[in-house]
């Protein structure tokens, strides 16, 4: 333990460059000694999750309480849980029916039709199939009704036309069907009505182009706009600065993630590869754990990371004395090895990159590619984040050396990651095994980034469905009150200002504690524990009051200028004609926050709330 300690104080005293880069050397030293000392001593026996009848029929059983008790979504995830332990058609069949049963009360008749199909397909029994067609004939009954609805609607505004869109902009003849998938039966072309009904599109998306930075994309980073520089001082570290003026509503930047993993509070409510909500969960074949919302997610989940993840999270599911914060960072830097390394193909080129990234000592620049961009999809700017190692406590340091060790050795001994399969005997003098040496210290690097760096993912109001390493997004400075705040289109994080912002202004996002929300006492507190930043923001400085206080004292309140009443009165009437006049919103802030400045404002606090829950909500 004290050659750990030691070698934890020379990573922290060697490290002088603000970011990851420089000090592969010490971090390989550290992993590879905790690795040593773990693959010498007793493993816990490893004992992985399966698929088996007994825990399959122990949901559906489950599930058939909540539907009696009326408790849908209880009853659906149960169902889904027992199409995800199912090991045999038989068993895949009553899950896919008794869910579609919840569905068609739940009014998910798109999602039903496609889960009565299923049951079908599975083998459902001849003589159970009565009640389920009845079901589906019901389902599509509603749907055509629904249809007939909106195709009223429809008529109002526009001639119908005879080409009907769904979601993604692929159409449909209204006559033409859909070519029967193999072994469903004859008339009942179920999947043909659920493609009728289109996914919802957030309104936002229906007025604009949301892909769309303003001023376009920056040379140095494109997922920013061309309105922002890149900027490193000793005091804020790589930070963005404004070059341009942005009003309230513009997109700042917009980026998808280098790697993201779903919480395991969602395994059984949200697409393992896509995060989005589904009520159709389909599972991985081997495995119990990983669900999909679709064919094509389940596919490219394989492909990408799921074949060599698949047995990992068989066995953390099950592994004793590790808590759950460390299960999840064992996922997640499992995860960003996977992508740094192409699955295990390119460990060579990445040791050599990382040789050209560590005698880069920029710290503005640092892993910026050979054409000089901070690139949101290449290793080098994910690996360059970041690691606030010298802040960092020496126990929090050495669990994540722990961690690391543990990762690579179930990658070693369970998976076909390296190009072979090791016993853990094979692997007791660790120093005749580089490449494990070298991924166990790239996890490490891993913990310290993903901790000081990743997003909470949040497709729908109020519900983070997991968490992702996005790395441009990752320069963004901490505020309480931030001048931006930002939303997700399914995994691509888009944000936007929220106040006026000049050339010259720092670019602030909220890590998690914004001022109305959270007193400061308690955001401080959070922020310097999860970011080892001590606060010193206008909304800290000054201890802005709380949401609650500023409407119950009306602190900051307009009312009384009755020139700025005025002003605003021609906005006011546009938002009571249409409370979705989006553009009159960003216009009144823009004209309070030019008039009332940086203080806490009633109106200001209210408008900002409209035009974010505009994008949250949509
Ligand atoms: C996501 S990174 C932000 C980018 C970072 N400044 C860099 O150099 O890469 C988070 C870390 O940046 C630093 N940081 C964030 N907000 C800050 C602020 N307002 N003032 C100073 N440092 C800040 C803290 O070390 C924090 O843990």
């Amino acid at each position: 333990m004290e050659i750990a300690k030691e070698l934890v104080l020379t990573l922290k005293q060697n490290n002088k460059s603000h970011v990851g880069y420089g000090l592969q050397k010490e971090c390989e030293a550290l992993v590879g000694h905790i690795l040593q000392n773990m693959v010498r001593s007793q493993m816990p026996p490893l004992h992985g999750v399966t698929k088996n009848e007994e825990d399959s029929v122990r949901y559906r059983e489950e599930g058939n309480q909540h539907f009696v008790m009326g408790d849908d979504l209880e009853a659906i995830e149960c169902y889904t849980l027992s199409l995800a332990y199912a090991d045999s058609d038989e068993l895949m069949a009553y899950a896919h029916a008794n869910r579609s049963a919840a569905l068609y009360r739940k009014q998910l008749y798109k999602e039903c039709l496609i889960d009565i199909d299923a049951a079908l397909s599975h083998g459902y029994p001849k003589e159970k199939q009565r009640n389920l067609k009845d079901r589906g004939d019901k389902a599509i009954t509603e749907i055509k009704r629904l249809l007939q609805l909106e195709d009223a609607d429809h008529q109002r505004t526009t001639k119908s036309e005879s080409v009907e869109r769904i979601g993604n902009g692929t159409a449909i003849e209204n006559d033409r069907e859909i070519p029967k998938k193999q072994g469903a039966i004859a008339n009942e072309n179920y999947l043909h009505y659920a493609a009728k009904i289109p996914p919802r599109k957030p309104r936002y998306l229906q007025e604009e182009d949301f892909s769309k930075l303003t001023y376009g994309p920056s040379r140095e980073a494109p997922a920013i706009s061309d309105g922002i520089a890149i900027s490193f001082s000793e005091r804020y570290g790589r930070h963005y600065m404004a070059t341009r003026e942005f009003k309230p509503g513009d997109i700042v930047s917009i980026e998808d993630p280098y790697a993201h993993v779903i919480y395991e509070e969602r395994y059984y409510t949200h697409c393992h590869y896509c995060l989005s909500r589904s009520y159709n969960l389909i599972p991985c074949p081997q495995c119990p754990i990983a669900q999909y919302c679709s064919e094509n997610c389940r596919k490219l989940a394989w492909e990408t990371c799921h074949q060599t993840e698949c047995p990992i999270l068989k066995l953390l599911t099950n592994l004793l004395n590790v808590d759950k914060d460390k299960i999840r960072m064992i996922s997640k830097i499992i995860r960003l090895l996977i992508v740094v390394t192409e699955n295990g193909t390119r460990i060579k080129e990445l040791q050599q990159d990382m040789k050209t990234a560590e005698s880069n000592s920029d710290n503005r620049t640092a892993g910026f590619t050979d054409t000089g961009i901070l690139d949101s999809f290449s290793s080098r700017s994910a690996l360059s984040l970041a690691t606030n190692m010298t802040t960092r406590p020496l126990i929090g340091i050495s669990a994540f050396a722990c961690i690391s060790a543990l990762a690579v050795i179930l990658l070693a001994t369970q998976t076909r990651f390296f190009p072979k399969r090791y016993e853990i005997d094979d692997l007791k003098d660790i120093s005749e095994f580089s490449e494990l040496k070298f991924c166990a210290s790239i996890m490490f690097r891993a913990c310290v980034i993903m901790s000081s760096n990743c997003f909470s993912i949040q497709q729908e109001p109020g519900i983070v469905s997991g968490s992702g390493l996005y790395v441009t997004h990752s320069l963004y400075n901490h505020s309480c009150a931030p001048n931006t705040f930002r939303h997700f289109e399914g995994l691509t994080m888009i944000t936007r200002a929220l106040t006026p912002i000049r050339p010259g202004d720092q670019i602030f996002t909220s890590y998690g504690g914004v001022y109305a929300h959270m007193q400061r006492s308690e955001r401080k507190q959070k922020i310097l524990q999860d970011y080892f930043l001590d606060c010193d923001c206008p909304a800290c400085k000054n201890d802005w009051p709380t949401y609650n206080e500023i409407l119950r004292d009306h602190i900051g309140s307009i009312s009384k200028n009755k020139q700025l009443v005025e002003k605003l009165r021609p906005f006011r009437e546009r938002l009571l004609a249409n409370m979705y006049d989006i553009e009159a919103v960003k216009a009144v802030l823009d004209i309070l926050h030019r008039e009332v400045g940086e203080h806490p404002c009633e109106e200001i606090l209210h408008a900002e709330q409209y035009l974010k829950s505009y994008y949250l909500d949509p």
